[in-house]
């Protein structure tokens, strides 16, 4: 399952007068069906707010966006998402934090057998796709937080969501657990076919998982680049040292700087010391 979705001039203010907030400014963008798209950007460029409007938990000042040509009117089963902090219910087992997911309480009532079955077949893929088998009975303060990541993303996959919203999933998560779940997540993406789209602060994750990367500036918030990853569709953790990874890795990041403005701290900075080393001289 999978879907398209259409960003037309989305505008989000907050507040009102002097001390609105321009969080984002005329964002225009179109995400194919099974894209993998991620979003980079200095902090406060309106990254969160962007995927929370596509998630239908922020409304948009003005423009639109739509899934598969739908205009988005709230959250929906259609677009599952994944946050940084995981929000497991303690009190249930994994294999039962899984199964339990949103849309399956939504019908408590109208529930039949077979679906409970379904249900329960479903859950049980998922566990195997995402390695958590030898853990199903565990709670979830007895996981890692890579573990438990995992356990976050399986619920939000229960319902087959076309769309995947992810902010940060993985920020705090050490390094090499986070590798483990890049090469996951990108097995989920070829696996379940959804459309995913990941929000980072980390440059090198944004590459290694996207098809093609959505650079965002602030002040006001706003897409200012798109870069195509020259990088085949199966990746493997030896590709971050392939040159076309580092140049697009340094592009990348050069262009953050200039436009957070730290490219000017940079180089006020380089003239401070300079000035200071010629005064000791
Ligand atoms: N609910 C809110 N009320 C007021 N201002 C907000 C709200 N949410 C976000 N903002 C502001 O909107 C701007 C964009 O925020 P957003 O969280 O989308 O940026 P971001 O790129 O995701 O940042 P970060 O990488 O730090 O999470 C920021 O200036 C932020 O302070």
């Amino acid at each position: 399952m999978t879907a398209s979705i259409e960003i037309r001039d989305a505008f989000k203010t907050f507040g009102h007068g002097p001390r609105a907030i321009q969080a984002l400014e005329k964002a225009s963008l179109d995400i194919r069906p099974n894209e993998f798209v991620t979003f980079v950007g200095a902090s406060g460029c309106g990254k969160s707010t962007l995927l929370r409007m596509i998630g239908g938990l922020e409304s948009l000042t003005s423009g639109s966006i739509t899934v598969n040509g739908q205009p988005i009117a709230g959250p929906g089963v259609d677009r599952a998402m994944v946050f940084q902090h995981y929000s497991l219910y303690p009190w249930l087992t994994v294999a039962d934090n899984i199964r339990f997911c949103r849309q399956l309480k939504a019908h408590t009532r109208d529930r039949t057998s077979a679906d409970v079955e379904k249900a329960s077949g479903r859950a049980d893929a998922l566990i195997r796709l995402m390695g958590l088998s030898h853990v199903a009975h565990a709670y979830p303060n007895q996981l890692s937080g890579g573990m438990q990541q995992r356990v976050a993303i399986a619920r939000a996959l229960m319902s087959r969501p076309p769309i995947l919203l992810m902010d940060e999933p993985f920020g705090a998560l050490d390094a090499q657990t986070r590798e483990v779940m890049h090469d996951l997540i990108r097995h989920v993406h070829r696996i379940e076919g959804s459309t995913i789209v990941f929000v980072t602060h980390d440059v090198e994750e944004a590459i290694y998982l996207g098809q093609r990367i959505v650079l965002m500036a602030p002040r006001p918030g706003r897409i200012d680049t798109l870069y195509d990853v020259p990088l085949p569709a199966e990746r493997h953790q030896d590709m971050k040292l392939a040159p076309e990874f580092l140049g697009l890795k340094r592009e990348i990041l050069d262009r953050i700087r200039e436009t957070s403005g730290m490219k000017t701290d940079l180089e006020q900075l380089a003239r401070l010391s300079a000035e200071a080393a010629e005064l000791e001289a």
